[in-house]
């Protein structure tokens, strides 16, 4: 039996923003999410603050940053204007996205490889001011020496397609989409990066990531809220870390 680094699970609490923004009140607030999240075994709280603030607002982060007992991941578009927002919050993290007002979610990964001489100083400036910066790319390689170059120490998978084929029922797609995965993590490891996934993570997909013996983090949301509408937030999310205990544990074997 093999022991694997143990694997993380951040909570990513933007949808409770969002069902809160829906009548304009304080409920539900983002910071008894986040939590309750804490409580029933979340390792990291992560929270998108957008250019637009359709859901996550400056005061939830701000909030979050003074009362959260657990490391506090930003995800925000890698512009000055978030920049000069997270070297004031300074959160334990931030993790660079890329952001498209129209979308209604995160369509793709950064194109790191695409900007490296903007994302260089920015990424210089995060890390400058004690912040861990990961970059949210698609599994590719490419995106991986960019971000050996701008100097960000960590990955975090895009999984967004794999998941998406497995909902459509798309096997053959779901199966190649996997095993790009699989491929990059190793990759992404190879390259001294840390290696976390993320986006439409379900119980299901959680398990087969969970098995990848190179990814120590997964940062999970939609689902988690979604469910909670259900079976409570503290239900879905130990659901969702027995689903990941269960891959962790067949990886071992
Ligand atoms: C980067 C990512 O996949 C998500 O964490 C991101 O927050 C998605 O955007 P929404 O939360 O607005 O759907
Ligand atoms: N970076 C992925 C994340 O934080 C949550 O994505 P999702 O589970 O809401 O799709």
């Amino acid at each position: 039996m093999t022991s694997l680094p143990p694997l993380r699970l951040g909570v990513n609490i933007d949808h409770v923003a969002t069902l809160r923004n829906a009548r304009g009140g304080r409920h539900p607030d983002p910071l008894r999410g986040a939590e309750i999240a804490v409580a029933a075994g979340a390792d990291g709280i992560t929270a998108h603050l957008r250019e637009d603030r359709r859901h996550i607002r400056d005061d939830d982060m701000a909030r979050l940053k003074s009362h959260l007992t657990v490391p506090l991941n930003m995800e925000m578009a890698a512009t000055p204007e978030m920049v000069e927002i997270a070297l004031k919050l300074k959160p334990h993290a931030a993790c660079l996205v890329p952001e498209r007002r129209e979308e209604r979610t995160t369509e793709g990964g950064l194109d790191a490889a695409g900007q490296v001489d903007e994302l260089g100083p920015r990424v210089k400036a995060l890390a400058a001011g004690g912040i861990r910066v990961s970059l949210f790319v698609a599994p590719d390689p490419v995106q991986f020496d960019a971000a050996v170059a701008v100097g960000a120490p960590v990955v975090e998978l895009h999984t967004g397609t794999w998941c998406e084929a497995v909902a459509a029922g798309d096997r053959i797609l779901a199966r190649a989409e996997f095993e790009r995965i699989v491929r990059a993590a190793r990759e992404a490891k190879a390259r001294g990066l840390e290696v976390h996934a993320g986006h439409g993570l379900d119980p299901m997909t959680a398990e087969a990531i969970a098995a990848l013996p190179e990814v120590v983090e997964l940062n999970i949301g939609h689902w988690l809220v979604a469910e909670a509408v259900f079976d409570g937030l503290a239900g879905a999310i130990r659901r969702m870390r027995a689903a990941m205990q269960r891959g962790r544990a067949a990886a071992g074997r």
